[in-house]
């Protein structure tokens, strides 16, 4: 079961403070006497405090200015308590001057140690010290706010967080609560108001060094969810480390690696990093150039096979390693490339981060195999990772006759496209390539401008229609599902489903193209008798957003089939390295 955070904030092993006032009793002659009052209490837990952190001076680190405040008032009352034999010999009245303020901070102290504790033993499992030291340290103010703001914080955001370790990190609100080591490190959002859910619920945990997966909408900011941490883990290792490839990214599309990199980029330039894409498609030479000095690796998992069979990358020291779109990366198509690449990286001390917006039952096994530990970080009042759309997006599904797709098709371009939206961005998503050619063709000759994406199309043509589309000068990209997945292009008003995806996964995907970053979107879904098997699944997603269901698509049933075809995943792998032949399914 999921566990909200900081609910479990009680439920930390406090093992060192018992053992404290256990030795504690022992030593006074008169326990009866002397019954456990605040005072002693606190004296306490300042003594098993100090026993877990006077031996590790990272774990005083931390504390916030108020514990470590606290601490020291505990600790003074303390030596006023005891005499020279360690008796209690007088009631200082402490007890009632002591606030709860102070023992909660002290508490929270406590467990601020033995997290370090706990966190240092998660990273012990790299009995050398080539591997980095990272720490995180809860901001002093972050630590201050009180509790209610924190849990209506949690609960407005629907953030869930299960964590096996209990560590109950508080989000991180605000961006002026991100440890940072230099005010220039905030530069990158100085456009954004404040983190995301899943930025300030996964930060925490991946600063501190935490395998994590992460699950949550469409265009939530997932990127710099899992982009940011991996600088600061690249900062934390010393000159010699950095020497060698220390984090890499995989994505299941060229566009999307691409994507990730200028993004990375940006955030990467004030630490000096490099970082370097390498993707299918395009030659080698240029590529294995660029490889040279690169600390972080953005890849698609067949291109960088590759690499690795020729030499030309060497993921060994790679401690830091992230599936974006991760379902997608561990379905049947990229299973084995996946699995190759992370036998390449660091098998010690290895942080693996898995994001996404679809988690699957059918995935999260095998997940799991790859990790320590993880934590599960879901937004959106889905503890369990149920598939879920962007509720900002308002979804439309038309059930219709196979042959009156292209009739409807240009009446909603002409309904969407014309007046003041005549530069409205709409984005038209085909199942199969040649569908997506031949779709593409009927526009054009229909008088819209537009441009197209998919397999059959070299990487050149590929990038300079995803251009076009971006920067407006063509408001309409008609594309395979190999633009379903992560791109964040601005504005896409709308999206256009002419032929409904393989897994109602996609249709998540698709559909959040856009509806990106708070701003609302529209999806419109046309869909025909051949794809009733989905229906169930359609009908459950849609109602989980709060959408209408039509009475035409109950009909086709509301039983939610177990996916069929291991064909997913397989069906639009378009790197450069050996395409492996979908199972069940061909395509064209
Ligand atoms: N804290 C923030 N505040 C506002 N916008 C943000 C913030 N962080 C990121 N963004 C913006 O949100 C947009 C979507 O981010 P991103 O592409 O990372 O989403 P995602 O969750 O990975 O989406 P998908 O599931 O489709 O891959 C981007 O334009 C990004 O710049």
């Amino acid at each position: 079961m999921a566990k909200r955070v900081n609910e479990s904030e009680e439920a930390v092993p406090e093992r060192a403070i018992k053992k404290a006032k256990k030795e504690k009793k022992h030593r006074l002659d008169k326990p009866a006497a002397a019954p456990p009052n605040a005072a002693a209490e606190i004296a306490d837990v300042a003594v098993a405090k100090e026993e877990v952190v006077n031996g590790d001076e990272s774990a005083k680190k931390g504390l916030s200015k108020e514990e470590r405040k606290a601490l020291k008032r505990a600790k003074k009352e303390q030596a006023k308590l005891q005499d020279s034999n360690g008796d209690v010999v007088k009631d200082s009245g402490y007890s009632s001057a002591a606030s709860k303020e102070e023992k909660k901070a002290l508490k929270r102290a406590a467990k601020a140690a033995q997290e370090a504790k706990d966190l240092e033993s998660v990273w012990d499992a790299s009995p050398d010290d080539s591997k980095p030291k990272q720490g995180y340290t809860e901001h002093s103010e972050l630590s201050a706010l009180p509790q209610a703001e924190i849990d209506k914080f949690v609960a407005d955001l629907a953030l869930s967080i299960d964590d096996p370790l209990k560590q109950s990190y508080r989000p991180i609100t605000s961006f002026k609560y991100l440890p940072v080591k230099d005010e220039a490190d905030r530069a990158p959002f100085a456009a954004f108001k404040s983190p995301t859910p899943i930025q300030s619920a996964c930060w925490p945990y991946l600063l501190a060094g935490r395998d994590v997966v992460g699950v949550a909408e469409t265009g939530s900011g997932k990127t710099l969810a899992f982009g940011l941490p991996c600088i600061r883990h690249i900062e934390s290792m010393s000159r010699k480390q950095r020497q060698s490839i220390s984090a890499c990214m995989v994505s299941p599309t060229r566009e999307l690696a691409m994507q990730i990199h200028e993004q990375l980029s940006e955030l990467a330039k004030p630490a000096h990093l490099k970082v370097t894409c390498v993707y299918g498609g395009v030659h080698k030479d240029i590529q294995r150039e660029m490889l040279r000095g690169t600390n972080i690796l953005v890849a698609t998992p067949g291109r960088l096979n590759d690499f690795i069979q020729e030499g030309a990358i060497d993921l060994s020291e790679s401690t830091y390693l992230v599936l974006d779109e991760a379902d997608r990366m561990l379905d049947t198509g990229f299973e084995d490339d996946v699995r190759k690449i992370i036998s390449q990286t660091s098998p010690t001390g290895r942080q693996t981060l898995m994001f996404t917006a679809t988690w699957p039952q059918s995935v999260r096994d095998l997940a799991s195999t790859f990790m320590t530990t993880p934590v599960k970080v879901t937004i959106g009042d889905n503890a369990s990772g149920e598939l879920r759309a962007n509720v900002r997006i308002s979804q439309e599904v038309e059930v219709i006759e196979e042959m009156q797709k292209q009739g409807r098709l240009i009446e909603l371009l002409k309904q969407y496209q014309s007046g003041k939206n005549k530069n409205d961005r709409i984005l038209v998503f085909c199942l199969y390539k040649k569908e997506a050619t031949r779709i593409e063709e009927f526009i054009r000759r229909r008088g819209f401008p537009v441009a197209g994406i998919h397999g059959d199309l070299n990487q050149q043509k590929r990038t300079e229609s995803l251009d076009l589309f971006k920067t407006g000068k063509v408001p309409c990209l008609v594309a395979t599902d190999v633009a379903a997945r992560g791109l964040d292009i601005p504005a896409v008003k709308v999206v256009i489903n002419v032929t409904f995806p393989l897994t109602v996964e996609d249709y998540v995907h698709r559909i959040g193209r856009t509806g990106r970053a708070g701003q609302t979107g529209k999806a419109i879904t046309l869909f025909t008798q051949n794809e009733k098997g989905l229906s169930g699944a359609l009908i459950n997603v849609l109602k989980a957003a709060g959408q209408p269901v039509p009475e035409e698509l109950l009909k086709f049933g509301t039983t939610v089939k177990k996916k069929t075809h291991d064909a997913y995943g397989a069906f639009y792998k378009d790197d450069g390295g050996e395409m492996k032949k979908a199972t069940k399914i061909t395509f064209d």
